[in-house]
């Protein structure tokens, strides 16, 4: 695999998406509108408003169906698997960094409690605070898991946590990743009462003075469900949001990295509400909607029969874009060949038998 011989394996993805525009199934026909919003760097599910959002929870969990316990143990999942994604960029190396996840009272706080024992189970060092504990039989259960692996469970987030550097300029009690599990989609009214009030007004000090990268998940707390950020005095803007199921109409004024999860909506349901589950990636429990200005993950690009051939052409534009039209040579050999570009190469030649792989599959049937 050489420069030159990469303009090869770039495919022409009005052509692609055009073919598939046009096929006769309805999968085919979703693939093919996501794959081209998927171009401009985003994925258009649709969003639930909070009446929505609660019906459909409502609809999954009818009996015969799933149990609150499936659902949030994938929604948990989903969590940890955003926070590994944002949080090392996939680095295994950089995970053993400490986690706080803010817990409310409601199904949001049983998401955190969830990604809290993951996150554990993927190197990380978790703390839960969790002020007011359910008394729901799932919900003692689910802590006594947090304490079976000796995760820390607090009643509120430690005073120090929140103060400024020590005068050695370190903070012990730092957090390098803070969970907003407070509210979900069943938030009402135009304030949190307290304890978490406070909570959150914590969890802005340490997002803006200690930069911690703060992560909420499927709504951020204190956001209007349907409005979006109605709180001027609050200013609670979460740097990565993971919307569950499907986002919430709040979430179109979000404008920093987000993910979807809950990779569980049987499509029936899905058309019902008019949402569209993403191409989630592999095996992956979570989807990035957006991201820009970065080439997609090899996860990313490892989905499906052609989005690997839409992203694929994403990535070779953005590098075009940063590197002008001459792609260099095939270096072979130098140590210090940028860690992307090696990548390209592999990837390319998985393009190349995926390439071919597409086009017998997808020939004209005359
Ligand atoms: N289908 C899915 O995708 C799945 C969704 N799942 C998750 O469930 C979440 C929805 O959970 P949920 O319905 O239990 O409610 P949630 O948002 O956690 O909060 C309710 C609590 O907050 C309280 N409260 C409300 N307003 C308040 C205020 N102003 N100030 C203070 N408190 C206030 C309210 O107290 P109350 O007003 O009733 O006294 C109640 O205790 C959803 O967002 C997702 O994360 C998964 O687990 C499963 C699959
Ligand atoms: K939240």
């Amino acid at each position: 695999f050489t420069g030159n011989s990469s303009r090869r394996h770039i495919i022409n993805t009005q052509s692609l998406v055009a073919a598939l525009a046009t096929s006769t199934t309805p999968s085919q026909r979703n693939l093919a509108s996501s794959t081209s919003l998927a171009m401009t760097s985003s994925f258009d599910t649709g969003y639930l408003n909070a009446q929505d959002a609660t019906d459909l929870d409502v609809e999954l969990m009818s009996t015969p169906g799933f149990s609150l316990e499936q659902l949030m143990e994938l929604a948990g999942l989903s969590v940890a698997e955003a926070v590994y994604e944002v949080g090392t960029d996939g680095n295994d190396g950089a995970k053993k960094k400490r986690v706080l996840l803010v817990c409310g009272p409601g199904n949001n706080g049983g998401d955190g409690l969830v990604a809290a024992r993951h996150l554990f189970h993927f190197g990380f060092q978790p703390t839960v605070v969790y002020p007011k504990r359910s008394t729901k039989p799932h919900f003692i259960n689910l802590v006594q898991q947090l304490d079976d692996l000796n995760i820390p469970i607090l009643d509120e987030i430690p005073a120090t946590v929140a103060t400024d550097n020590d005068d050695d300029g370190e903070n012990k009690d730092h957090y390098d990743i803070i969970v907003d599990a407070i509210f979900g989609f069943s938030f009402r009214g135009t304030a949190p009462r307290e304890p978490f009030a406070t909570a959150i007004t914590q969890m802005i000090t340490m997002q803006t003075q200690q930069s911690s990268l703060l992560i909420s998940v499927d709504v951020p707390s204190s956001w209007n469900v349907d409005g979006g950020d109605m709180t001027e005095g609050l200013k609670f803007q979460p740097d990565v949001l993971v919307s569950l199921t499907a986002p919430k109409l709040s979430a179109k004024k979000f404008t920093r990295r987000h993910f979807v999860g809950g990779r569980f909506l049987p499509p029936g349901l899905a058309e019902k509400y008019g949402i569209r589950m993403p191409p989630y990636p592999g095996v992956s429990q979570v989807m990035e909607l957006s991201k820009p200005k970065e080439a997609p993950s090899k996860e990313e690009v490892d989905d499906g029969e052609m989005d690997w051939a839409l992203q694929y052409q994403a990535y070779l534009d953005e590098q075009e874009k940063e590197r002008g039209e001459s792609d260099t040579e095939d270096d072979e050999g130098e140590e210090d060949e940028v860690e992307g570009e090696e990548w390209a190469k592999e990837y390319a030649a998985y393009c190349a038998e995926k390439e071919k792989e597409f086009f017998e599959a997808n020939k004209p049937k005359e």
